[in-house]
């Protein structure tokens, strides 16, 4: 799928397939050389196979990030890396002027999107889109872009007091140990798995620092906290208050060292994150004061207590045992508790019914109080950590925003919750789709050029399936939910089949005895379990506990229920907005927030299922490659951006723009990086381009690229090379009929460049230079390489300056052929006339502003692409 990627390749080749295998074992042979590859849209032929071996020989070199085009890959260690996070490693990439040419690393990313902000050109908010299955190392990312920005972006003494600007950043950061501890859960795939979505907005005054923070959070997963997966543990708060309370504590929260409570399993596992105090400190920078900490810890304290209470039924004692310890620390009365668990109230007509429940039914009710005390009481901490570290509207105007979701979830067996993570991958997978690919593909369309680069796979079948109006597997699922009665699995997934088998991407087992679905999802196909679904959709919480837990003596339990209540007004119990509805809403706000932002994508990747320092396994890093697209967004991004590196492009453009002999062209692309002639190998040879083809689309990525980089500067640029666009068009066709050859002996090399500066419309100032400088500064000097003509004022002393120069460069002033020697190059001029009034024309066969750029105070005037008039000003 991925290799049928031009038009007009012939794809009858009889040996395509054996060459492409070919290529493969040439390109892998240069084992040693594979760690080498910083960014994977160097790699050729890209493959699912070279990709993974180049990431695999990095791994092996303990190099764990690598650039994909437009994405960062950052491949987990599980081991700490001495110096790879540290102060000043943030300060190198933070002062770099390009740090984009440093190794790669999660911190260009986060400068990048800084730096993105600081040009103010939009979208000036930025997105980091941080993504990766389970234990890939999502959190962790999430954090270190945290602490980057709370270092670089820390406001100086100058504009705070010193004591302000500690406290908002390190509240910022205290903000992850609590909502950790709160959110996460050692699960069997790792140790610390966050079991929400997250989307951190980092408030950026217009200075560009830190003021402030704000916090969104998707689908906690709180049935973890009834009901724990077997070897999995329940929320990380649990054990860090029995491990860590003191005696005093312990007393207070009825929890004696030696007591057993059902919802705790594998307690006697300890995980790093069972830090207390650590937990408890930055509960306390954040504000949340003692008083307040006791009434969340008893309320903790009761939930577990609630889980030990058995519904037997004779009247058992130690079920009046633990629910009387589970109402003294929620505060409400005991025989009112246990009412409420054990008699329904039903409503008949004006009248209320009441109605005593099975045990099964008592255990559920349990369950379901459990769920939302820990669900409201995790809302209320988001909460409280967002009025501790949000900025006031009118101090921030900008912001980054860091977001840390679920990635693909495929289990034996799927519910609900797989459902909406799988949703939300969808929906972030079209937007990265949306983004970079489409709008590329679009691009390159309006701009009248007749290729189609990938048949991206769109997702958008997928997702009116889960989503769409009027039906989907969510609309009938609420409607399912909505009806006053039970549900039952078969029936739906009659109606199910029924009301969507035109859609492609569901499917059926005919055979299985279980009610299920199967959805194709961009990643892979997923079997739901439809029994339970709709019951988990509906959420239901019966009104007598909301009422009953309005009244407790713990304030923090009156409030949060208080809120549910205002948030369930119709006071029956039955929630109105379903599980998906909620969910759904709250991604589109999401989308919403993102498809105004720029968006930056880091693809973390779990290299072994165990979680083992440096080890790496194929298998499983294929399948990650695979279900976030990896190996076609490379693709995508070589494609589009063939030429990435900055020297390649100019090589590229000089190469295009001169009339050049083939020995000639060869001489230049020796000069050139060595992405340029993987570009040119690529397109000529391996994907069977014409040279035609190949021309427009180096044409297409260099524009694509300049108005891409959303510089300022640059932009204006760019608006030249547009307007000339035709033109220079027409010139790069010349490159359709040469002829190149395999160019080989590459020698990476800086390629001198021009350092101008934008002054006004219309015209351009050129900065001095007095030798040519790296490629540093580039993309100006490559925008007025590639307009056709450009003038250049320059003051008479310059021009005076521009004849001594040529004196002391021995070039008489006469018709001929010269040189221009100078410790960095050597170059043939083909002629220098001289022009009426003392100006001098020049025949050059490297791009005509390096001249300019040499003698910066002469008027001169790009005639054509080896042609300048240089004239002084009078
Ligand atoms: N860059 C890194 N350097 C060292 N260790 C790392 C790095 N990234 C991740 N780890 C290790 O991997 C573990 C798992 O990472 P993390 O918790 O960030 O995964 P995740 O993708 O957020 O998983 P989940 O979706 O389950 O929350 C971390 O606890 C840490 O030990």
């Amino acid at each position: 799928q991925v290799e049928g990627l031009i038009q007009n390749v012939d794809f009858s080749h009889p040996s395509l397939n054996d060459s492409l295998e070919g290529e493969i074992q040439a390109f892998l042979i240069n084992e040693d050389q594979l760690h080498t590859y910083d960014d994977l849209t160097k790699v050729n032929p890209v493959t699912p196979t070279t990709v993974l071996k180049c990431l695999q020989a990095r791994y092996s070199v303990k190099v764990f990030y690598t650039h994909a085009g437009c994405t960062l890959v950052a491949l987990n260690p599980f081991q700490p890396v001495p110096d790879l996070y540290s102060l000043d490693v943030m300060k190198e990439y933070h002062y770099a002027s390009q740090p984009q040419e440093f190794k790669p690393h999660i911190f260009i990313v986060a400068e990048e999107a800084y730096r993105n902000v600081q040009g103010q050109l939009e979208p000036v908010n930025q997105s980091l889109v941080v993504s990766g299955e389970s234990g890939a190392g999502k959190t962790w990312t999430s954090r270190c872009l945290m602490k980057y920005y709370a270092t670089v972006a820390a406001s100086s003494s100058v504009m705070k007091s010193q004591d302000t600007v500690e406290r908002i950043e390190r509240r910022v950061l205290d903000s992850n140990p609590i909502m950790e501890a709160f959110g996460n859960a050692c699960t069997l795939r790792n140790n610390n798995s966050s079991r929400f979505g997250k989307y951190i907005q980092l408030q950026l005054d217009r200075c560009q620092l830190l003021v402030g923070a704000s916090v969104q959070t998707y689908l906690l997963e709180k049935t973890r906290v009834t009901c724990q997966p077997a070897n999995e543990r329940n929320f990380h708060i649990f054990y860090q208050m029995m491990k860590g309370a003191t005696d005093q504590q312990r007393k207070e929260w009825m929890m004696s060292q030696d007591q057993c409570f059902a919802w705790l399993p594998n307690s006697e596992k300890t995980v790093e994150e069972d830090c207390f105090d650590e937990t408890v400190e930055a509960m306390v920078h954040l504000g949340i004061h003692a008083e307040r900490q006791q009434q969340i810890f008893r309320i903790l304290a009761g939930i577990l207590q609630l889980g030990n209470v058995s519904f037997s039924s004779s009247t058992d004692e130690s079920q009046t045992y633990f629910l009387q310890r589970a109402a003294e620390l929620l505060c409400v009365p005991a025989e009112e508790l246990q009412t409420c668990l054990r008699v329904r109230t039903l409503k008949a007509g004006k009248q209320n019914v009441l109605k005593p429940c099975s045990q099964a039914e008592c255990s559920v009710r349990r369950d379901c109080l459990a769920k939302l005390i820990y669900a409201q009481l995790f809302e209320w901490i988001v909460t409280f950590i967002n009025n501790s570290i949000c900025a006031d509207k009118s101090t921030w105007c900008n912001f980054i925003g860091v977001l840390d979701v679920y990635g693909f979830e495929c289990f034996q067996i799927n519910n609900l919750e797989q459902l909406c993570i799988n949703y939300a991958n969808e929906k972030l997978q079209q937007h990265f789709v949306a983004h970079y690919l489409r709008a590329q593909q679009e691009e390159y369309v309006s701009e009248g050029l007749q290729w189609s680069f990938v048949k991206y796979q769109d997702n958008q079948s997928c997702l009116d399936l889960i989503e769409g109006s009027p039906i989907s597997v969510f609309s009938l699922l609420n409607e399912e939910s909505r009806l006053n009665r039970a549900s039952d699995a078969k029936m739906f997934r009659v109606r199910l089949e029924k009301e969507l088998s035109d859609n492609g991407n569901i499917s059926w087992d005919k055979f299985s005895k279980v009610p299920h679905f199967t959805v194709a999802h961009y990643a892979g196909r997923v079997n739901y379990q439809i029994e339970g679904m709709v019951e988990k959709n509906k959420d239901p919480v019966p009104a007598e506990l909301i009422n009953l837990f309005e009244k407790s003596d713990n304030p923090l339990l009156q409030e949060i229920f208080a809120d549910k209540k205002t948030e369930n007004p119709t006071n029956r119990g039955l929630s109105k907005v379903t599980v998906v509805s909620k969910f759904k809403n709250s991604l589109e706000n999401l989308m919403k927030i993102l498809h105004t932002t720029t968006p930056h994508y880091t693809r973390c990747i779990k290299p072994n299922p165990d979680c083992k320092p440096l080890t790496f396994k194929k298998e499983e890093v294929i399948m990650q490659l695979e279900a976030c697209g990896i190996v076609e967004t490379i693709h995508i991004s070589a494609a589009g951006f063939p030429i990435s590196t900055r020297g390649s492009l100019l090589a590229c453009l000089l190469v295009s723009q001169l009339d050049l002999l083939e020995d000639q062209r060869k001489k230049i692309l020796s000069r050139c990086a060595f992405s340029i002639q993987c570009c040119w190998l690529r397109y000529q040879r391996r994907r069977r381009h014409t040279h035609r083809q190949s021309a427009t689309l180096i044409q297409a990525a260099v524009r694509s690229w300049l108005v891409r980089k959303k510089v300022r500067r640059w932009n204006r640029a760019a608006g030249v090379i547009q307007n000339k666009w035709k033109k220079w068009r027409t010139l790069l066709k010349s490159l359709a009929e040469a002829e190149l050859d395999d160019a080989k002996d590459v020698v990476e090399e800086d390629v001198p460049v021009l350092n101008p500066v934008v002054r006004e419309r219309g015209s351009v100032q050129l900065s001095t230079i007095p030798e040519p400088v790296p490629v540093r500064g580039w993309p100006m000097g490559l925008a007025l390489a590639s307009a056709p003509s450009i003038t250049v004022s320059l003051t008479a002393t310059g021009f005076q300056k521009m004849m001594s120069a040529m004196a002391s460069l021995n070039l008489p002033s006469r018709r001929g052929q010269y040189k221009v020697t100078t410790n960095q190059y050597t170059e043939e001029l083909a002629s220098i006339r001289a022009q009426p009034k003392g100006s001098v024309k020049l025949h050059c066969q490297r791009s005509p502003l390096l001249y300019a750029d040499r003698h910066p105070d002469l008027k001169s005037d790009v005639r054509g692409f080896n042609e300048i008039l240089l004239e002084k000003t009078l």
